[in-house]
């Protein structure tokens, strides 16, 4: 049996990988395929794995298309674009009401959408009553083995550049204590500000390949359910050259959808959730 999870074989994918209209071309929708695949109750695990196999040279065919295309993103763009999407942020009834986040550290080298205005906003509010501040929790990747802790800053000086050139937090603070980790906070977070090289106005997004964010995403969203916690508001901030057509983005069973994209032009609200803030 196939699994219609995507058409094209290996061989496609990969010779699709040089141009951007050929690699962008339509997928069968993901969704209704793994649906039809858990009903149908047939299939084998090697036709499982191959179909894996499959998605994964997809999903590295499109990042290598979305890669060349922020390397040869106009600087002046670029700038323009950065700053459009922090300021739509930063004046976002949802970002000015949260209390706590957990937000990447934008990477200059892995050409992300800049995250320096928003961090500094919230490190720097409030001198006066700390307690208003927001809680900001900041990504360190543990291990190869898709760990990546979510560690509270109260500063730009917590962190260092790691082996990825990414500015992480370190393990311990200034005073030798460990920080807090947000899955063993006492309070939620309201918000997730997430990168990625892709995404759909679907909520599909396609990250680095790492797994993290995906395994984080999905170890938040269980402790939020044990808790009865309301589930924090997932926000990718993409320029417009990262945002593709529907049906582009592969997706496996792993993959979890974001609820709204900040692009230059606005906020594209996806889920019931953030259409019911928007509006
Ligand atoms: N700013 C930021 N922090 C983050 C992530 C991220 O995507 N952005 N992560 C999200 O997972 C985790 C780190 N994961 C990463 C995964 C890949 C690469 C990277 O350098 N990838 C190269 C290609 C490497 C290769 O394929 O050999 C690249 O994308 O150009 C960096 C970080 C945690 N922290
Ligand atoms: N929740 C999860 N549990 C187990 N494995 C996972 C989970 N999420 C992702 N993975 C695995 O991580 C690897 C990378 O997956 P994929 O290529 O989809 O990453 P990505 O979505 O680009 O990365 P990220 O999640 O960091 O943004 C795959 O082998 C995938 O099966």
């Amino acid at each position: 049996m196939t699994i219609p999870w995507a058409v094209a074989t290996s061989a496609t994918a990969v010779a699709l990988s040089t141009t951007r209209s050929a690699v962008l071309r339509r997928q069968p929708s993901p969704c209704s395929a793994i649906a039809t695949m858990s009903t149908a109750g047939e299939k084998s695990v090697s036709s499982d794995a191959a179909h894996l196999d499959t998605i994964f040279k997809q999903k590295k065919a499109l990042r290598s298309v979305i890669r060349r295309d922020l390397k040869s993103m106009d600087p002046t763009l670029r700038s323009q674009e950065d700053e459009a999407i922090q300021r739509i942020v930063l004046e976002a009834p949802w970002f000015k009401a949260c209390k706590g986040l957990c937000s990447y550290v934008s990477s200059s080298v892995l050409r992300e959408v800049d995250t320096t205005r928003i961090l500094s906003h919230i490190l720097t509010s409030h001198p006066e009553d700390l307690q208003m501040r927001k809680k900001l929790f900041v990504p360190r990747v543990e291990d190869r083995n898709r760990n990546m802790r979510m560690l509270n800053i109260s500063s730009t000086e917590d962190l260092i550049a790691s082996s990825m050139d990414i500015l992480e937090p370190a393990p311990l603070d200034a005073d030798g204590n460990e920080r807090e980790d947000v899955l063993f906070a006492n309070e939620p977070v309201d918000l997730l500000i997430l990168p990625g090289l892709a995404f759909d106005k679907a909520g599909r997004r396609l990250g680095r390949g790492g797994g993290y964010y995906d395994t984080f995403l999905s170890r938040y969203q269980e402790l939020a359910e044990e808790r009865n916690w309301k589930q924090p508001l997932k926000i990718a901030l993409s320029y417009s050259v990262q945002i593709v057509d529907e049906g582009t983005i592969p997706l496996t069973p792993n993959d979890i959808l974001v609820d709204a994209l900040v692009s230059p032009s606005g906020v594209i609200p996806i889920s019931s959730a953030a259409l019911e803030i928007c509006h």
